[in-house]
């Protein structure tokens, strides 16, 4: 069996008086893919926040090949971590060049998200001599072009495909996506599939948050379905299209039949 990559132990976060995830497992092995789906406010992005350090959890504990995943998130990149935001978090005055050389910076420096943040100018130096190329590699990959652009001058689904870039750029262990087909075309589409794809084939792990259930059900090998911050079916895809858990998220109480039907259907 593949080894255990990543595991989430009672993964509890309240803000205030609002539970925005309440006891939530799960173990991620090597070379897996997990899809995140739940209606808005089910605690998805929250789930990602925990992983990443973007927010300390309230309860619960994380371990990474074993070893106790804790503290910011600099360190946790370091660790192997590597993730994408619900709103692409580019530093726009960046070319789209620099913006991916950021990513390979992050893996020996601490999180893209601190260098976006202010100092970043920083983190491209020094570089190494095989970072120009990696760059190229990332950008051969993706289908990216025009790599001189300031990344201010791009679409939202270029900046999709450029941050996911910055991502893999990282080798992480664990990739986390949140939202990353929102706004992209049908080739920024298959350019994230691709690095889907490509960190599974390195033996790695992605956790992969999206609406379209349909699409997230035909691209990971497990899904976990969060409802009002608990998880409520963890398992395989089409089982849990099918399921009463999916019906009754989704749709309330419906007959079965139909149900299953619409499930596959299931876009917000
Ligand atoms: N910083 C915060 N402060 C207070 N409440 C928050 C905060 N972040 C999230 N929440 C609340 O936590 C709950 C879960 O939010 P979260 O963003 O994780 O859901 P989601 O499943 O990602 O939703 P969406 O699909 O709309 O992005 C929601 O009720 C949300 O309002």
């Amino acid at each position: 069996m593949a080894e255990t990559l990543l595991v989430g132990s009672g993964l509890t976060k309240r803000y205030g008086g609002v539970t925005a995830l309440q006891d939530v497992s799960f173990e991620l092995r090597a070379g897996e893919i997990l899809g995140l789906v739940g209606p808005n406010g089910a605690g998805k992005t929250t789930l990602v926040d925990l992983i990443s350090g973007a927010q300390p959890a309230t309860e619960g504990t994380l371990t990474l090949r074993g070893q106790r995943l804790a503290g910011p998130a600099a360190k946790r990149a370091k660790a192997g971590l590597a993730r994408t935001f619900q709103y692409p978090q580019l530093a726009l005055e960046l070319t789209v060049a620099e913006n991916l050389l950021l990513g390979r910076a992050a893996r020996r420096h601490g999180t893209v998200w601190q260098m976006v943040a202010g100092s970043f100018a920083g983190a491209l130096r020094p570089q190494l001599p095989s970072d120009a190329q990696a760059v190229r590699s990332l950008a051969l990959e993706l289908g990216i072009e025009r790599l001189e652009r300031p990344a201010g001058d791009l679409s939202l689904g270029e900046q999709r495909l450029v941050e996911v870039g910055r991502a893999l750029g990282q080798d992480p262990l664990v990739l986390l996506l949140d939202e990353p087909f929102a706004g992209s075309d049908a080739s920024g589409v298959a350019g994230i599939v691709e690095v889907v794809r490509t960190v599974q084939r390195r033996g790695h792990a992605v956790i992969l948050v999206d609406h379209n259930v349909d699409l997230v059900a035909g691209l990971v090998d497990r899904i976990m379905l969060l409802d009002r911050g608990r998880s409520v079916f963890d398992g395989d895809p089409q089982q849990c299209l099918a399921s009463p858990e999916m019906q009754q998220v989704y749709f309330g109480v419906a007959e079965p039949a139909d149900a299953e039907e619409d499930a596959k259907h299931v876009v917000s």
